[in-house]
């Protein structure tokens, strides 16, 4: 199924996000934690490309595992990073043949090491130019792109940044996944102001359960969201107990998508990075998804 029809039904769309892992534990892991999430019937698994400003991973051999294995829609996630507007074309004739039906369309991080983000020459400077060649080339894929409410990290202003995702859109995005963010007024915000200049397509919820503070930390360091002091104090006072820290995470995520779901959004992206036990928590809590069979 197509990006454009999962949100269609004025339903509630849960889909979950994966990235290559770098060793066979890693590897082993992941098996498992989709073995187990895809009980929850998400509308699709995503793998990322080159997260973080990594090179890039296995992804379309974790898509391949996605639908052969999960028996579930693949999302392959594809970035501007590195590549020829030849070599993106012949990336997407792979994608296709795996049986990818959806790409996330982003520029991507600067690769590690490197402070900025810079095109190489003969290939795409942002996002809105992938979106276009994969439209132009592949009108058959479905199209998500990224959308920051808080801002992304580069972009001079929240106006700005929303010129530049309705260019997505414009350019055939099919829907909108957000930045991970803390703050729901954060997403609210964003929704409404965006709706205001024309943008008008499913924007999903991307959370990301807080399972240690050292980890969000760092990963918040690279997204720009915004960390609520009281959020920020609580994880503090239990900084030597992993234990705590994650209840106060599953705790947090759990009041953040039942305000969500309960303000009727289109769906909610779990950053799940690899790990079930926080989602399984989380959507135990929830009641959008079925619960994992006993003995799996
Ligand atoms: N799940 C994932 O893998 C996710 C990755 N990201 C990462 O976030 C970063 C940004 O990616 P995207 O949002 O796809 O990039 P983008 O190309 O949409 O935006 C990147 C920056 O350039 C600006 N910009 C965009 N189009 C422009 C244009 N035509 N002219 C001038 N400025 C423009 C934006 O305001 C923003 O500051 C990447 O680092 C991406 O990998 C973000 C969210 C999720
Ligand atoms: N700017 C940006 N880039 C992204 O890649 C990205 C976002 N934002 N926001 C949402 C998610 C979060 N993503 C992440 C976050 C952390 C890992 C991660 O921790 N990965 C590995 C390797 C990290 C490393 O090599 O340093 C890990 O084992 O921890 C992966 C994907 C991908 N997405």
């Amino acid at each position: 199924m197509r990006i454009a029809e999962m949100y269609r039904d004025g339903g509630f769309g849960l889909s979950i996000e994966i990235f290559p892992p770098k060793t066979e534990v890693g590897e082993n892991n992941l098996k498992r934690t989709l073995q187990r999430v895809r009980h929850f019937e998400p509308k699709f698994i995503s793998c990322t490309y080159g997260a973080g400003g990594t090179t890039r991973g296995k992804t379309l051999e974790w898509c391949r595992t996605i639908i052969e294995e999960c028996n579930l829609p693949a999302t392959a996630h594809f970035t501007c990073v590195g590549s020829t507007r030849e070599e993106l074309l012949q990336w997407l004739e792979e994608a296709a043949e795996v049986g990818v039906q959806n790409i996330m369309a982003l520029r991507g991080d600067a690769p590690q090491g490197q402070d900025k983000f810079e095109a190489i020459e003969g290939g795409c400077a942002y996002a809105n130019e992938l979106v276009e060649l994969i439209r132009a080339n592949h009108p058959e894929f479905g199209i998500g792109v990224a959308g920051y409410p808080e801002k992304h990290l580069e972009a001079p202003s929240l106006d700005v940044d929303l010129q530049n995702l309705k260019r997505k859109v414009d350019a055939g995005a099919d829907a909108i996944f957000t930045q991970l963010f803390f703050v729901n007024d954060s997403f609210f915000r964003f929704r409404d102001q965006a709706r205001a200049v024309g943008i008008d397509r499913p924007m999903i919820a991307g959370i990301m359960p807080i399972t240690s503070f050292e980890r969000i930390k760092k990963i918040t360091a690279m997204c720009g969201a915004i960390f609520p002091v009281d959020l920020a104090k609580s994880l503090e006072s239990v900084k030597d107990d992993d234990e705590a820290q994650f209840e106060i995470g599953v705790d947090h995520a759990i009041k953040q998508c039942r305000e969500l779901i309960e303000a009727g959004i289109p769906g909610i992206h779990f950053y799940v990075l690899n790990k079930s036990q926080a989602a399984e928590r989380i959507l135990g809590a929830l009641d959008v998804a079925p619960a994992i069979p006993a003995g799996v």
